[in-house]
């Protein structure tokens, strides 16, 4: 998947080969008081994609768009969804977009998903390519490495993209 992103901007060879990826299987116990309130907060996800196998009963996840609206993501049988996280926008110098997303409890009862998160590079820094910066396309990030961002994210509580914000070249 990694591969044919590349290949969609144009790039010859992509980094993700030795990425980590983080398995987590996701347990909502919904009980009649959750309804209408949030089962997972409004994030990104910390990585550069992720793919869900959502919850084929409940339903509730919702996507925030540009304008700030929530859009309910209608769970579709044999399906997968893959969102992309923070790292995608810094590789790809703002092309992707980190989207902020939600669970919200519909119904009471045990709500599962299964994530599989593509992280950031361990043992070497995340910056774009350089063919994905250009006059036109600045860079818009300062390099780091994975770890200090996400250490970032984690001890400053900033779970939904504004993490990024301290890595930005021009603040
Ligand atoms: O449970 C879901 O549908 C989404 C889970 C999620 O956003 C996450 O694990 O980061
Ligand atoms: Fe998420």
């Amino acid at each position: 998947m990694g591969r044919k992103i590349g290949h969609g901007l144009g790039l010859k060879e992509v980094p993700f080969e030795n990425w980590p990826c983080q398995f987590r299987i996701n347990k909502y116990p919904f009980t009649p008081e959750n309804i209408g309130s949030d089962g997972l907060r409004t994030h990104t996800d910390n990585g550069f994609l992720t793919v869900v196998q959502d919850d084929e009963q409940f339903g509730g996840l919702e996507v925030m768009q540009k304008s700030g609206n929530f859009v309910p993501v209608e769970p579709s049988p044999g399906t997968l969804l893959v969102n992309f996280g923070d790292i995608a926008t810094v590789w790809s110098n703002g092309r992707f977009y980190n989207v902020k997303h939600k669970v919200v409890c519909k119904q009471e009862g045990i709500r599962i998903s299964i994530a599989t998160f593509l992280l950031g590079p361990k043992e070497t820094i995340v910056e774009a390519p350089p063919e994905l910066v250009t006059s036109e396309n600045p860079r818009l990030y300062v390099p780091f490495m994975f770890e200090d961002f996400r250490k970032t994210r984690f001890f400053k509580h900033l779970n939904a993209g504004e993490a990024l914000d301290h890595f930005l070249l021009k603040p």
